[in-house]
């Protein structure tokens, strides 16, 4: 993914002044601001969702992008919903979604209505549906919120077997503790990308 010069205001908020970044096959990247730094702003406009006012973003097939608020209806099953994407994926079955329930551990919540699940397995599922189709570019805003410390660590293992598979990740957060888990690390700082020297190592050798 090539993001260059993307620019956005709100009105006369200009909350993105020029924010630019390269993402590489197999890199788990992060990006971390302060609340209200612009962090969701630029990974909607990076999904399509919102229209930056200046400057482009180009990427290569599909993305899997999960917001941080969770798109689940609140009166639907969990099956019903992995149906609802696989339908929308055009995928020809549902192993893959499967699988992942299982990795994320709530594979006994398929029956359930979303809106009886805790806040944590709204957003395993939340997870799920932005993942179940393999797509090689993935855009996740806070992903972890609301996961005990077991799908945390699980959502990590997730990530970076997914990354050995040659995904590339772009993670919207704003916990400065697992900064060192990523490849490359962008902070959002008035409205540009900062490249962050203190990223934990290069597998791309880009660095
Ligand atoms: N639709 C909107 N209309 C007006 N202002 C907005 C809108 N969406 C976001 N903003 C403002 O733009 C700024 C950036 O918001 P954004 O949600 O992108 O920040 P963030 O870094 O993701 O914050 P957080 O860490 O709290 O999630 C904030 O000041 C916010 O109030």
């Amino acid at each position: 993914m090539r993001v260059h010069d993307v620019h956005r205001a709100y009105g006369r908020h200009r909350v993105l002044r020029g924010a630019s970044l390269e993402l590489p096959a197999g890199c788990l990247a992060g990006v971390v601001g302060e609340n209200g730094s612009g962090k969701t702003t630029l990974l909607r406009i990076l999904a399509g969702r919102l229209r930056p006012d200046r400057g482009t973003v180009s990427y290569r097939g599909p993305l899997g992008y999960c917001p941080q608020e969770t798109v689940l209806n609140p009166a639907f099953t969990v099956d019903q919903h992995l149906e609802l994407f696989r339908v929308a994926y055009r995928l020809a079955d549902l192993s893959r979604a499967h699988e992942l329930l299982d990795t994320l551990r709530f594979s006994d919540c398929r029956r359930r209505r979303t809106g009886t699940l805790s806040g944590g397995t709204q957003q395993k599922l939340n997870l799920v549906l932005a993942l179940m189709h393999d797509p090689p570019l993935l855009l996740l805003d806070e992903p972890y919120q609301g996961f005990d410390w077991e799908a945390y660590q699980r959502f990590w293992e997730l990530a970076g077997e997914l990354r050995t598979a040659g995904r590339s990740f772009l993670v919207v957060s704003h916990i400065a503790f697992d900064t060192g888990r990523f490849d490359r690390l962008w902070r959002l700082e008035d409205g540009r990308l900062v490249d962050d020297a203190r990223r934990a190592h290069d597998p791309a050798g880009e660095g």
